[in-house]
């Protein structure tokens, strides 16, 4: 042991508490030599999933099938002596074993004979999939109810003649004792739970789709998740805190997909008041219908109508809100979005830069030409009332600490660098700067800052200037010009809702997106995040979909940029042409899958369908990755250090053993 003395007793207060855990030189030494080990063991495989858009069941299968790892594991072991089709059935029971169950029943005649097969084959795949863990790990991720009959069959030698008989006989128990069902659905969580090692979401779990709270509920039941946030993550935690501005677009973008189920109910906040007004102060137009009221057939014509006034009750609200923090923010310089100001009331226009428009809808009885932006009193209580909704939903503070706990505006993990949006830039290729809190920022510090005030909105004292700056920066980060999660210029809500012409909906996107076709742009920015010395560094981006029916390609600058947007939103399907890439980083490398469009469920359970459509290598490693050079391996090694010091401590008498 070459430790100096002085070292030693440097940081004797730190090794005295190390000391506790590991008491004598017997369970330090033993530590060490288990860590040791996993340094040694395969890289541990992260998932990487972006814009769910609250598509729950796509999301699910997904998370079910480790975008087609289980199948590719069942494919290696039993590609040849199996058909393709009970390959598929055996598939489908891993990812959903108490549906596919109900179903096995229905049509095989023989349950004895099918459990006992399956049975075998699921340990199987356990076994393969259990290889590059350390014993001890596995055994500590068994499911208690069956965890010494899972640890004697993944490790009893079959080969072996009179083993045989023993791992035979414990099968045949299982099924006797009628607990077949019941082991199958463990093994088929332990096999998923050791495909995946870390799930990272980079952003956009909420809006468009049906059930982002349903997604935010499995996330954290999740072994081991985190989650850069998305424009509309931070949107739903700024209206979580209780910002007006942000509760109104919640609303504004619920309305317009026909989402209410997860306000009203899925959350348990109160649209009455809202509703009242609305009904009392707006006639029906049809520019505020939610998108897809017709095709899907969710309204009769009186809720049509009365969705569609509240739609406009809100949006009026928003453009009020919206203008108060754009006029106590100049350093958000965001004076452009400023119309209502700029309406003319009498005949129905807007005059946007040179252009004058005409509106689609111009009754606004509630506001005042010379005061625009001002609430009337009836509209301050509707959203005085949704304030205190929103802060009292149980379920949503549940979600939106998770999501303070659990993300961030970034990550840098294991060489990779993850956002949602962008680092904002300047069209010559050096980093947007923005003042913010009496300082210049740029590149990280920008970020760093943004991650800091948008806590500061959600936890300061309520009353507090902070709270109200944090609030206000939270939605600036939404939807605010060239924000880092936003990465545009503008959002045109207001074009978009009362104007024809189309050449006003456009929301110009920052330098960013054009810069990052760039390899030396991405390692300026890799470089900026203390990531430039390592090879095998990527950006891995969501936000944008990636329309690969126009040849997009989601891998950008010689390999150094991947956007995984390929939108799980199924409004989006259509331009895109798939349902979403989503990235698996073994040991042996980086891949992409692309997926089809998610039909439903029942169809996946029932016809055993993957919905993988092409898995593509995108970077293989020169040789298998080790869990020591992971940050996990950095972080093991300094904890190797310590015991190390530890143990010379006792070996000095300067630590007594307990
Ligand atoms: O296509 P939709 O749902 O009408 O939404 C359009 C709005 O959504 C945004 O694209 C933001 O959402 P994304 O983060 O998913 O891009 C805005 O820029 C735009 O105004
Ligand atoms: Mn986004």
């Amino acid at each position: 042991m070459n430790c100096d003395k002085a070292e030693v007793l440097g940081d004797l207060r730190y090794l005295k508490l190390l000391a506790k855990e590991y008491p004598s030189i017997q369970s330090a030494s033993t530590e060490t030599i288990n860590l040791q080990a996993i340094l040694g063991l395969p890289k541990g495989t992260e998932h990487f999933m972006s814009d769910l858009h609250g598509e729950y069941e796509a999301f699910e299968h997904i998370l079910n099938n480790c975008s087609g790892v289980i199948r590719e594991k069942v494919d290696i072991l039993y590609g040849n002596s199996m058909s393709k089709r009970d390959r598929a059935v055996l598939s489908t029971l891993i990812y959903y074993p108490h549906q596919k169950l109900d179903e096995v029943k229905k049509t095989v005649t023989d349950m004895n004979e099918w459990y006992r097969l399956t049975l075998h084959r699921m340990i199987e795949v356990c076994r393969l999939v259990a290889s590059k863990y350390t014993r001890s790990k596995v055994r500590k991720l068994l499911p208690p109810d069956f965890q010494f009959i899972i640890d004697e069959l993944l490790h009893t030698n079959y080969e072996i003649k009179n083993k045989e008989q023993y791992y035979e006989s414990i099968i045949q128990s299982i099924v006797d004792l009628d607990r077949a069902d019941a082991f199958i659905e463990a093994l088929a969580g332990l096999i998923k739970r050791l495909v995946v090692d870390r799930l990272h979401i980079v952003g956009d779990i909420y809006d468009r789709g049906p059930r982002p709270d349903i997604i935010m509920e499995r996330l954290m039941s999740h072994h081991c998740v985190d989650i850069q946030w998305g424009n509309h993550d931070i949107l739903w935690m700024g209206a979580a805190a209780g910002s007006p501005a942000c509760i109104a677009n919640v609303l504004n973008n619920s309305m317009q997909y026909s989402n209410l189920d997860v306000i009203e109910n899925a959350y348990g906040i109160n649209l009455r008041p809202l509703a009242v007004f609305a009904q009392e102060t707006y006639h029906y137009s049809s520019c505020f219908a939610p998108k897809n009221a017709k095709d899907e057939k969710k309204y009769g014509p009186k809720d049509l109508r009365l969705v569609s006034k509240m739609h406009k009750a809100i949006l009026v609200i928003q453009f009020k809100l919206e203008g108060q923090i754009i006029k106590r923010h100049p350093e958000f310089q965001m004076e452009e979005r400023l119309l209502l100001d700029k309406v003319d009331y009498q005949n129905g226009t807007v005059t946007i830069g040179e252009k004058t428009y005409p509106l689609k809808d111009f009754q606004f009885p509630t506001i005042d030409p010379k005061d625009p932006y001002a609430l009337t009193e009836e509209e301050e209580s509707v959203v005085e009332q949704l304030i205190s909704s929103f802060k009292g939903s149980e379920k949503l503070q549940r979600h939106t600490r998770f999501l303070y706990s659990e993300g961030g505006l970034y990550k840098c993990f294991n060489g990779n660098l993850l956002y949602h949006g962008c680092i904002p830039f300047q069209e010559d290729g050096s980093f947007m700067e923005f003042s913010f809190g009496g300082e210049r920022l740029c590149g990280k510090q920008l970020v760093d800052y943004a991650e800091e005030v948008a806590r500061q909105g959600y936890y300061s004292r309520p009353g507090s200037p902070q709270k109200q700056y944090g609030e206000d920066f939270l939605w600036f980060l939404w939807c605010g010009k060239n924000s880092p999660l936003f990465g545009r210029l503008r959002m045109a809500t207001f074009e978009r809702m009362l104007i024809e012409d189309e050449s006003t909906w456009v929301e110009p996107k920052n330098a960013y997106y054009t810069l990052t076709q760039q390899k030396e742009i991405c390692e300026k920015i890799l470089s900026e995040f203390g990531l430039g010395d390592k090879p095998y560094s990527h950006i891995i981006n969501g936000h944008i979909p990636v329309r690969s029916r126009d040849g997009e390609d989601p891998v950008r600058a010689d390999g150094k940029l991947i956007v995984i947007d390929g939108g799980f939103c199924k409004a989006y399907q259509k331009a895109t042409g798939i349902a979403g890439y989503t990235l698996f980083y073994n040991s042996y490398g980086i891949r992409l899958a692309s997926h089809e469009p998610f039909d439903s469920t029942v169809s996946a359970i029932q016809q055993n369908k993957d919905i993988i459509s092409t898995s593509v290598v995108y970077e293989t490693a020169q040789h298998r990755i080790l869990v020591r050079e992971t940050d996990t391996g950095a972080q093991l090694l300094a904890k190797i250090a310590d015991l190390k010091r530890l143990l010379a401590a006792y070996m000095l008498g300067v630590i007594k053993e307990d």
